[in-house]
């Protein structure tokens, strides 16, 4: 196992991030390799370094040529082949987006589990079928090597009974129409690092702002997560690049009934065409948001601000005050602007921000004198996702023979 590495990836709604992690004798991970195509279909970039931080690979793509993440899974492959030929693959780690009342934990993956995943499509279609298709082509080529699936869904079954349900006769609850949450592999992350970082507030009351492509936000008690802003489908909370988070129901009775929209195309405007992209008709990319001069533009991105922020007040409120907010994810990490906005419309908190601080990136970017001291703090899905594949395989040595 000495010169094994284990392999991660991790397929979002417009980044394709993949990390290797070498097993040493001792059995810990070591990170060797870790990059990501993004702005899939908007400004395609594959970016890779080593454990050390140097540069592997920096190459742009046009939008035809990595126009979606089926089109990244084949790039990053490529290059992903060539990389690695000469090592020993010990087991790879998927981020699943979907695991729904059936996976609480990290799963070893087999025929009968790919099934049951399989059947989860529906519930999550910018996500659930890319991360299937990573697992089948890796099989295709090496059958061997052990696939564990990681749920974004598993780290928010410690939500209480209320914040799982919605108000719906019971059956449907019975039948798994619950809120499960999402992005639950990043908030493991944060919670495991946030004694670390930020010991003072990590026992306390917490709100997690992942604000990407997709964005939502979770409250953390004492590192638990509590509630969190999606629920049954990765569409729920605030407004995210091609989706546009909460909806009243009855929009969606009226564009089935009155508008005579099918269930296939309801589905492309919800996870396609909505959000930033929908409100901008401009482009899903905070960044490409951020430039414009365009009005549409700039209500894009006040909208975003002003949900987020308002999430960030019901949050609170569940959580009977907040001690801490940690932003993270592509915009959360690296948007001082966004932040800083959501930041100023939650001055009724008692939010102070440090601008330099802000600017610089943190990781603490409130100021002293901050009734919440305030965050920015990378993500590390891809590290939580290789903890669980390691542990789960040490823990099962000899069973995963199909
Ligand atoms: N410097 C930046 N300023 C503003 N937004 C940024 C910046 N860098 C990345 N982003 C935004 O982050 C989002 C992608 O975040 P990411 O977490 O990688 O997404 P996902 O995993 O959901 O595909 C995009 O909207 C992109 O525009
Ligand atoms: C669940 C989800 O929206 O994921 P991502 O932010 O990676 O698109
Ligand atoms: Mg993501």
């Amino acid at each position: 196992m000495s010169n094994s590495i284990i392999l991660v990836i991790n397929a979002g709604s417009s980044s394709l991030k993949f990390s290797v992690f070498r097993v040493n004798g001792a059995g810990n991970l070591q990170a060797v390799v870790r990059g990501q195509m993004d702005g899939i279909g908007t400004r395609p970039c594959l970016k890779a370094k080593d454990g050390t931080g140097a540069l592997l690979v920096e190459s742009d793509f046009t939008t035809s040529e990595a126009a979606t993440v089926a089109d990244a899974i084949t790039l990053v492959g490529t290059w992903l082949r060539e990389h690695l030929q000469h090592e020993l693959l010990f087991a790879v780690g998927h981020r699943v987006v979907h695991g729904g009342t059936q996976f609480s934990h990290p799963v070893l993956v087999n025929s009968e589990v790919f099934t049951t995943l399989e059947q989860l499509i529906p519930l999550a279609p910018l996500h659930q079928p890319h991360n299937l298709a990573a697992i089948r082509a890796i099989r295709e080529r090496q059958p061997q090597v052990p696939q564990v699936a990681c749920f974004d869904t598993a780290f928010h079954r410690t939500h209480p009974q209320v914040a799982d349900l919605y108000a719906l006769p019971w059956k449907y609850y019975e039948s798994g129409v619950r809120r499960y949450g999402f992005h639950g592999l990043s908030y493991e992350y944060i919670a495991l690092i946030l004694p670390k970082i930020a010991p003072e507030i990590s026992k306390g009351r917490v709100i997690v702002a992942h604000l990407g492509s997709g964005a939502s936000l979770c409250a953390l008690q004492a590192g638990k997560s509590i509630d969190s802003t999606m629920g049954f489908s990765p569409l729920d909370g605030v407004p995210m690049g091609t989706r546009p988070g909460a909806l009243d129901p009855g929009v969606l009775l009226h564009l089935a009934n009155q508008c005579g929209l099918s269930g296939v195309e309801m589905e492309k405007l919800l996870y396609k065409e909505s959000g930033l992209l929908g409100l901008s008709g401009i482009s899903s990319d905070m960044r490409i948001l951020l430039e414009s001069h365009d009005s549409r533009a700039q209500l894009a991105v006040e909208y975003f601000v002003y949900y987020t922020a308002k999430q960030i007040g019901a949050l609170t409120a569940v959580l009977g005050g907040v001690d801490g907010i940690v932003f993270t994810a592509g915009i959360g990490e690296h948007s001082p602007v966004i932040r800083a906005r959501i930041l100023q419309a939650c001055a009724w908190l008692g939010v102070s921000v440090d601008t330099a601080a802000n600017e610089r990136g943190g990781p603490c970017i409130s100021s002293a004198d901050s009734r919440v001291s305030v965050w920015a703090i990378p993500t590390n899905e891809e590290l939580m996702i290789a903890r669980h594949t390691l542990g789960l395989i040490n823990s099962r040595k000899g069973e995963y023979v199909e």
